[in-house]
């Protein structure tokens, strides 16, 4: 079967200051490749600095590659570094939803703008659509009329979500985006995520520190050490028989 999201060889670099007057290269993701299919998750984990974030910025279309490839269900939609305004399906959740959303416009300004930006929706149509996001991820209608500083932490997440699918997406990618809820509230929005998936064939390539939510949601793993890919596989063929030492270390934290 022909996977959604298939990276190949993706490189980045960073131009870092090296003293006061000079500046030199940073070589932040060293030629990562990796596929997923339809409906599943990959977990991308990592030390602090492993690149996760920065590889989660270049699969959203938030920063550009420098070289190699992102292909949507066998399409090209980034080519060294030129991407096509296929952003729309793939979509990034934040870990801070709420510096993400702008405090002066309420919920259903903020995904009104999103479908007038992106889609051909008349006014009636972009209603419906915001009002049938909102159910879906467990919020009410009557919730596009409040602005980002009346939600909850956890009802931030569910609106954040609501950004994302409100475009029809095929990926999903969340950067840490469970990390600051509480135990409980985080297992809702799992549940949820994993209600999605099977509804719709969401897949999701999920940035976590969080191990147990690795194992129990992802169906692949991959290990960034220093930019570079050190283990790839199904998640628990990982977790059973890590081969790598970073791998290794992080299953023993
Ligand atoms: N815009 C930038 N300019 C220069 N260096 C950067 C930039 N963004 C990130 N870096 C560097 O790239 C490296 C990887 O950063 P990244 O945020 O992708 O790591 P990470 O694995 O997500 O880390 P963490 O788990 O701490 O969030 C770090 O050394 C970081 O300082």
């Amino acid at each position: 079967m022909q996977p959604v999201l298939k990276v190949q060889a993706l490189s980045k670099t960073f131009n870092i200051r090296a003293g006061l007057f000079s500046r030199k290269k940073f070589a932040v993701l060293k030629n990562i490749s990796f596929c997923i299919g339809k409906g599943e998750t990959i977990a991308v984990i990592g030390e602090t600095g492993a690149g996760k974030s920065t590889l989660a910025k270049l699969l959203s279309g938030a920063d550009s590659a420098d070289c190699g490839q992102i292909l949507l269900e066998g399409n090209i939609i980034e080519d060294n570094g030129i991407r096509d305004n296929q952003c729309r399906y793939i979509r990034m959740i934040f870990q801070d939803s709420a510096a993400s959303l702008n405090p002066g416009l309420t919920i259903g300004d903020t995904l009104d703008d999103c479908l007038q930006y992106n889609t051909d929706f008349d006014k009636a149509e972009r209603t419906e659509k915001i009002s049938a996001t909102l159910s879906k991820v467990g919020l009410l209608v009557d919730h596009q009329h409040y602005y980002p500083h009346m939600f909850s932490v956890g009802q931030l997440q569910r609106v954040a979500l609501a950004r994302a699918l409100i475009l029809d997406p095929k990926v999903v990618v969340l950067d840490e985006a469970l990390s600051s809820l509480d135990p409980s509230v985080r297992a809702q929005i799992v549940n949820l995520l994993l209600k999605l998936q099977q509804e719709t064939g969401l897949t999701y390539v999920m940035i976590t520190h969080h191990l147990s939510l690795v194992r129990h949601i992802s169906d692949q793993v991959l290990v960034l050490d220093k930019g570079e890919v050190v283990e790839y596989g199904a998640t628990e063929v990982v977790f059973q028989t890590p081969q790598s030492k970073i791998t290794q270390r992080l299953l023993s934290c």
